[in-house]
């Protein structure tokens, strides 16, 4: 049992003032500390890195496309190489922070870099190998040890400050939640359980102060869609709702009604963030099977209760006036920043990647503004509001603690581009200069909501001295003057004590009457609040209004192009059913064509022979008849030459006796030598008066007038053959075609090519030559 002490201590009261960044001098201000750390390119994936470490500050970005080499160099506080140990990353990074927590001072620390990078493995870790969450949850505990304020004596006041209550209402508080805890299924704690083991290496800070107890809170909300929302929400059923931002009475920034839960161990801050972290919307992308799809902010806030005495018993003694130093450490998960045209998100993830972008640049701008602001000694607005994630840590922007940032890199040359971004983001950052924060020390009072009176008498109490009855007794007049020594001095006693309580009261009431001004101020600033969430939601509602109007016009066309796509998809389907069918003939033509040159071949093969065994006949029956004619024509030659005798000295003048003297002789006669003549031509010569002759002329021959003419009686003439029918007419029996040309000498020669027409079988005509008639004329002076 607590014991309030009398001690009044002078308190180490720091006000808090708002200085803008400019205006504070160097040694006042400190850089935000920008790490760097790579990780290990996966072992499956074949993909050169792009990053050439330079030393432990510097690194270089190097990329090749196109034939350009392109390399930037960036420098930062450290850099941790892709071996680097989870602990080497706490104890450069974090321990600096967790000693600073444990003064009272403030501190936030984010992990920035594109989606995949490593930064829920920087702040979370696994199991085995824990990330700066779980080390500074054990470092925390493992250097507070015993000095742990018994829990509710510190207890939040729901407007991001804490108050001291006393020992018997932390009491009560302790076993309401013993009574709560029973009612919660064993099954459910067993599962928790099994999850809050994290290795622990012992890491201690020392402390400095041994009469300070420490209470440990922790809080854990996301940004999702620009929407705070409570991990650790108590939900019966609720989906998450979205929180609020609100200015304390310190004009520090805090999410309104967020559950703040006051832990005693490691493994109980383990089992909440497990809690929260179930509840912390991850998906899967592309570029990250567990992608973070939200801010997540993990709170550490370790409240000091200082100058504690101690009792007999060796437990600490709650004095009425406290001495509270509040220290809060922001552990910021920060969403991976992430190009859609390489995640190819849609839908839901795409309108998530466009948060998260916006957020990060808003976090960009915020840092590009100040670093403005404190070089060219400007004063630009800078717009925290635009964003949750800013707003939220305004104050540490505005010099409320040390910000570290931690950027993660992926080394694959896939994100060279992306990572150029990020580089030049925290390069940025580092020039961005911060006041340096003091621990704030706060004086509480301890609260004792059950008030007991001191001593009550009948229907009335009082807490003045109480003046002694006595019997007036006339006799003994001595004992009567001391009693009346003894009631003035109570009265005057009692005049003192009620001096000191009219004073007692009176500062009650100032105090009272400050806090109703603070409460008022705050009710004003709660109105206002609320009226630009009205606003706010005003505005959605036009804005949901317009967009259902939206919607229903988009139906409408929609309807309507559903409609035209059906009747297309008709037409379509038609024409594919004629195309079909034009197929189907044009197959079927195919086929026919395909037989059709079958059977012609078949045909054609058949004639060709028909047509070869008919001319074979013809020729052998013509050879037959040539024989014929040969053998009857050497008859006639031998009755010729039986009947001419030539004498050797006179020739000429026998054959001239020879011949007879017909016309035609004598005409050889006449024209001498100019015409030589041949006896077995002419009498080739067919006087058959049936044989139709197809004469080809020359077009215009030079006038013969010799016996060599032919006789036709029946003839047709033509000077040229222009069609096939000129020949293959069955009447026409013979040919003889009249050529006639001049030799050298200019001498006409004139020569009748005489030929039988056969019928073909095919319907065709063969023109067989079978004698040559020449009639030459010459100048007997040649
Ligand atoms: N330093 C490291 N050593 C070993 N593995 C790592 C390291 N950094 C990251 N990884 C692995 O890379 C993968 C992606 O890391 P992580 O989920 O931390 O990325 P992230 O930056 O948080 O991504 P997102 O922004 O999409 O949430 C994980 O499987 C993680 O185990």
């Amino acid at each position: 049992m607590f014991a309030a002490s009398k001690f009044t201590p002078t308190p180490r009261k720091l006000k808090r003032e708002k200085t803008t960044v400019s205006t504070s001098s160097d040694s006042e201000m400190e850089p935000v500390r920008v790490y760097c750390r790579l990780r290990p390119i996966a072992e499956n994936a074949e993909v050169e890195s792009c990053v050439k470490l330079i030393s432990p500050q510097e690194l270089c970005l190097m990329c090749e496309s196109k034939g350009m080499r392109k390399e930037v160099c960036y420098k930062f506080r450290h850099v941790f190489t892709a071996y680097a140990t989870q602990k080497e990353v706490f104890d450069h990074v974090a321990y600096p922070v967790l000693s600073d927590l444990l003064q009272g001072k403030n501190g936030l620390l984010f992990t920035y870099g594109i989606t995949g990078s490593g930064k829920t493995y920087t702040l979370t870790g696994e199991q085995n190998n824990p990330g700066i969450m779980p080390r500074c949850i054990d470092t925390i505990f493992n250097s507070i040890g015993d000095l742990q304020a018994p829990k509710f004596v510190i207890k939040s006041d729901k407007m991001n400050g804490f108050e001291v209550q006393s020992e018997e209402d932390a009491m009560q508080d302790r076993m309401a939640e013993v009574r709560s805890k029973s009612r919660t299924p064993r099954s459910n704690r067993k599962l928790n359980a099994e999850k809050n083991h994290y290795s622990n290496d012992g890491t201690k800070i020392p402390l400095l102060n041994e009469t300070t107890l420490y209470a440990v809170f922790v809080s854990y909300v996301e940004i999702y869609n620009n929407n705070v929302y409570d991990l650790l929400d108590e939900l019966n059923g609720r989906t998450l709702q979205n929180k609020i931002l609100r200015e304390d009475s310190q004009k520090n920034m805090y999410v309104n009604g967020v559950v703040e839960v006051e832990v005693k161990s490691a493994e109980e801050a383990f089992e909440l963030f497990n809690a929260g972290q179930k509840r912390k919307r991850m998906g899967w992308t592309i570029l990250n099977a567990e992608s973070s799809r939200s801010h997540s902010i993990f709170n550490i806030r370790v409240v000091q209760l200082e100058q504690i005495s101690w009792n007999d018993k060796g437990k600490p003694v709650i004095p009425e006036k406290n001495l509270l130093t509040i220290g809060q450490l922001n552990l910021v998960d920060l969403a991976g920043s992430e190009r859609t045209n390489r995640t190819q998100n849609t839908g839901t993830r795409l309108k998530e990647a466009s948060s998260i972008n916006n957020s990060l640049m808003t976090l960009r701008t915020c840092m590009t503004i100040l670093r403005e602001n404190q070089q060219a000694k400007s004063n630009k607005m800078v717009p925290y509001r635009d964003s949750r994630l800013t707003y939220l840590f305004k104050n540490y922007f505005e010099g409320d603690g040390s910000i570290q940032m931690i950027v993660c890199v992926n080394p694959s040359v896939n994100d060279f581009e992306e990572n150029l971004h990020v580089m030049k983001f925290a390069e940025l950052s580092q020039d961005v200069k911060i006041m340096k924060s003091e621990p704030r020390t706060l004086v509480k009072k301890t609260i004792t909501k059950n008030f007991t009176p001191a001593r009550v008498k009948g229907n009335r109490f009082t807490i003045l001295p109480e003046i002694p009855i006595c019997k007036f007794d006339t006799n003994n007049m001595d004992e009567m003057g001391s009693y009346i020594d003894k009631v003035l001095e109570i009265l005057k006693q009692r005049e003192a004590k009620s001096k000191s309580l009219d004073k007692e009261i009176t500062k009650s009431t100032d105090d009272f009457r400050k806090r109703l001004v603070e409460i008022n101020q705050e009710n004003v600033l709660s109105k206002n609040e609320i009226r630009s969430l009205k606003q706010i939601v005003n505005k959605q509602r036009q804005k949901t209004n317009n967009l259902e109007i939206k919607i229903r016009d988009f139906e409408v066309t929609n309807g309507e192009l559903v409609g035209k796509q059906e009747e297309l998809q008709n037409v379509i389907r038609s024409l594919h059913n004629v195309i079909d069918e034009k197929d189907l003939r044009l197959n079927q033509n195919i086929l026919e064509k395909e037989k059709t040159k079958q059977k012609i071949a078949l045909v054609s093969e058949k004639m060709s022979q028909e047509f070869d065994a008919n001319l074979k006949k013809q020729r052998d029956h013509l050879h037959a008849v040539n024989r014929a004619k040969e053998i009857q024509l050497r008859k006639v030659r031998e009755i010729l030459n039986s009947e001419v005798v030539i004498p050797s000295s006179e020739s000429s003048s026998k054959v001239e006796s020879v011949v007879p003297q017909t016309p035609r002789s004598q005409m050889l006669d006449n024209q001498s030598r100019r015409n030589v003549v041949y006896s077995t031509p002419r009498r080739r010569r067919s006087k058959s008066v049936g044989e139709v002759w197809l004469e080809h002329n020359s077009v215009k021959p030079v006038p013969l007038g010799t016996v060599m003419q032919p006789s036709m009686k029946k003839r047709k003439s033509v000077t040229k053959l222009t069609k096939a029918t000129d020949i293959t007419n069955p009447k026409q029996s013979k040919y003889c075609l009249l050529a006639q040309e001049q030799d050298t000498d200019g001498e006409v020669e004139t020569k009748l090519y005489k030929a039988d027409i056969v019928s073909t079988c095919g319907g065709g005509a063969q023109v067989i030559f079978n004698d040559v008639e020449r009639l030459r004329q010459e100048s007997p002076t040649s």
